[in-house]
């Protein structure tokens, strides 16, 4: 039994008519931390969280939920979950108070425990407690969204693509939410297509493509990989092997005379680099430099066809 928040073993997930959405993922979630879970359309995100939300069944594998096996304890395990889904829909005929507290009932929060009105303030959606949902605008229905998820005060928080057609003021104010809930102790669980949404917030890190994990570790040391600098030489001779130097991180042959040297911006600068070339008797044509960012690692990870 770990102590992570949530605790994946093995889990592979095959939909009737073939299809296979996750492949033998395992991951923890640290209690406490803020998670991205990052991966290109259609990568297996959704069918990860809607297993440990009890909406789709698993073909194999563990999952445990804040320390509950999702089989064993499924009523714990789901208890200790709330989700904030992609998509808004609502009755429009409830008024926000109202289905916080269908909610809360529905979560078996008895009434001297509810939170309706705190989670109100918290959304920022106390003057609409009572309008009827469908009044408000789409930004007011994915705050409700989020204050939906909390109704029972689960201790794990997953918010699922939560800034898709969000503008910016709105992002600014359910990040510096889901902050505050996290300073708070609560365990937040991110999924998202943005590199950078998920670099401003999570501690850690995890890409799955084709529904496998293909990098799972601390932003920081992620950001590290941003410190590779390319820098594409054309030289005065054609290329039959491939220069060397302690300083280049990788060497590899773009055109007849031109050759790509990714270097480590924290180690040396591209003169040093150029001047390795010459020292390996090359003479320089041409130069270009390039900067590695964080959307180059995501495609260099996820750019491995599917199996
Ligand atoms: N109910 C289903 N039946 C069959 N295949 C499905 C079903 N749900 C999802 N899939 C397929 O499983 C794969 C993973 O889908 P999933 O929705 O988990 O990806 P995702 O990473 O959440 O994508 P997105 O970011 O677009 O939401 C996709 O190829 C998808 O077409």
């Amino acid at each position: 039994m770990t102590d992570a928040a949530i605790s994946i073993q093995g889990l592979s997930k095959t939909y009737k008519g073939g299809k296979q959405a996750l492949t033998d993922v395992s991951l923890d979630v640290p209690r406490g931390s803020i998670f991205g879970l990052l991966g290109p359309n259609g990568a297996g995100k959704s069918t990860l969280i809607n297993i440990l939300a009890g909406l789709v069944t698993k073909s194999a594998g563990h999952a445990a939920i804040w320390g509950f096996d999702i089989d064993a304890h499924p009523r714990n395990a789901k208890a200790s979950i709330g989700i904030v889904p992609q998509e808004v829909v609502f009755d429009p005929f409830f008024t926000p108070f109202e289905m916080l507290e269908i909610y809360a009932g529905l979560y078996g929060v008895a009434k001297g425990q509810r939170r309706t009105m705190e989670l109100l303030r918290a959304v920022h959606l106390e003057d609409k407690a009572n309008a009827y949902a469908r009044t408000l605008s789409g930004g007011m229905k994915r705050r409700l969204l989020v204050a939906k998820a909390l109704v029972h005060n689960p201790p794990v928080l997953v918010l699922d693509e939560p800034t898709a057609g969000v503008d910016v003021e709105l992002r600014q104010q359910l990040w510096a939410y889901v902050r505050e809930l996290n300073e708070r102790g609560t365990t937040v669980i991110l999924t998202t297509h943005y590199l950078e949404e998920a670099e401003e917030l999570c501690d850690r890190i995890a890409i799955i493509n084709h529904g496998r994990v293909v990098t799972n570790q601390p932003t920081r040391q992620l950001l590290q990989l941003a410190q590779e600098k390319a820098v594409t030489v054309t030289v005065d001779r054609d290329l039959t092997t491939l220069p060397q130097a302690p300083c280049f991180e990788r060497t590899q042959i773009v055109g007849e005379r031109s050759l790509k040297i990714t270097y480590s911006k924290d180690k040396v600068n591209a003169g040093e680099v150029l001047a390795a070339l010459q020292d390996a008797g090359l003479g320089i044509v041409d130069v270009s430099t390039h900067e590695a960012d964080l959307e180059d690692i995501f495609l260099n990870l996820t750019r491995e066809p599917a199996v």
